[in-house]
């Protein structure tokens, strides 16, 4: 699809495309590049690419198509390294889970004739580095694009295109809306992840050893999403401040609300709750849609029947 393919960061992202890139065939040549020469050498190692660098300007030079995987507040930086040898015509795009903040550090840094397209494919895992990543990472999964006014339609063709090849499902939506929306489905759930684990870890007494002991419960699943990689998620928490706040305002209002009926004894409230929520994961899995999780849709998931608190 593309004579030259870059890709500047090869951690779980960067390396499951270039797992992908190279079992579809969609580079002539792939050049990896990335900041630490240890995962460089690892990449290497595992043969993900044609060429490699720790300098994102070599290999992003002559790209047709130049990928950023890097935590999202470095994106900024190596915009304003490679933007100047970008060629015109060439394609320059983003996987970061925020998109208003990679958009304003990354535009001001890209030349007239290169077509920006910031993106965000909807998977991943609680892992990191190149040794993570795998060719299927994205099939069945969305990659939704967040196109500037003046994107092309031909190039965004031209890039949806390269991730179906890849497996994804494409969807475009304005920035805000993005971040709006990822804030409460994938941010939300990491930052409630991290401060349950952090709650239950600071009760060492109790907890230590009981934390491993009683992890086959639903606590475990918290602590795989509370296993995500800190770089990765103090960048996100970082860079979609206002939209975060705001879901977790929503959520510090409902867990009040909830708080409130266990405390005065409202179980036909509690119970009303549940019951919506339980009707929310049977909806997903009847739209088809898979989830990370490994038992998710292996549970039968039936009518409650409705009882009284006792
Ligand atoms: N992990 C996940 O589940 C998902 C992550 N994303 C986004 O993808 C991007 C990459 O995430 P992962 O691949 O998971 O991370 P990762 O930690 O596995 O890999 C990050 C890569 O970026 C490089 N890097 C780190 N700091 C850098 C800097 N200052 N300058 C240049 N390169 C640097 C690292 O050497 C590594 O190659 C992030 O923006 C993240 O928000 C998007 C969807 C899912
Ligand atoms: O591991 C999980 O459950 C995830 O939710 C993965 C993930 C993390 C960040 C994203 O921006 C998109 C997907």
């Amino acid at each position: 699809m593309f004579e030259k393919i870059a890709l500047i960061g090869i951690g779980l992202i960067g390396s499951s495309l270039a797992r992908v890139i190279r079992c579809e065939n969609l580079a002539g040549h792939l050049a990896i590049s990335t900041r630490s020469a240890d995962t460089l050498k690892r990449a290497e190692q595992l043969k993900l690419g044609d060429s490699y660098t720790t300098d994102p300007v070599e290999a992003a030079r002559n790209a047709d198509l130049v990928i950023v995987s890097v935590p999202v507040g470095a994106s900024g930086a190596v915009a304003e390294a490679i933007g100047p040898v970008l060629k015109k015509g060439a394609i320059l795009t983003d996987v970061g889970s925020t998109k208003a903040s990679v958009i304003a550090q990354m535009a001001p840094h890209v030349s007239q004739g290169v077509h920006f397209i910031p993106g965000h494919p909807l998977a991943g895992t609680e892992k990191s580095g190149p040794d993570a990543g795998f060719p299927d990472l994205f099939k069945n999964r969305w990659c939704i694009f967040t196109p500037l006014p003046d994107t092309e339609p031909a190039a965004l063709e031209r890039l949806s295109e390269f991730w179906r090849r890849c497996g994804a499902n494409i969807d475009t939506m304005d920035p805000a809306h993005h971040d709006m929306t990822l804030a409460i489905v994938s941010h939300l759930p990491h930052i409630i992840a991290y401060n349950i684990v952090g709650t239950a870890d600071d009760l060492e007494a109790v907890t230590k050893s009981e934390v491993i002991k009683y992890s086959a419960s639903g606590f475990r699943d918290f602590t795989r999403l509370a296993a995500s990689d800190p770089t990765m998620w103090r960048d996100v928490c970082l860079h979609n401040k206002d939209a975060i706040l705001e879901m977790l305002a929503r959520f510090s209002e409902d867990l009040a609300s909830l708080q409130r009926a266990i405390r005065w004894g409202d179980g036909d409230k509690l119970f009303d709750l549940f019951t919506r929520t339980r009707a929310v994961r049977r909806s997903i899995i009847e739209a088809g849609q898979d989830i990370d999780a490994p038992d998710f849709g292996r549970q039968a998931v039936g009518s409650p029947e409705k009882k009284t608190a006792e």
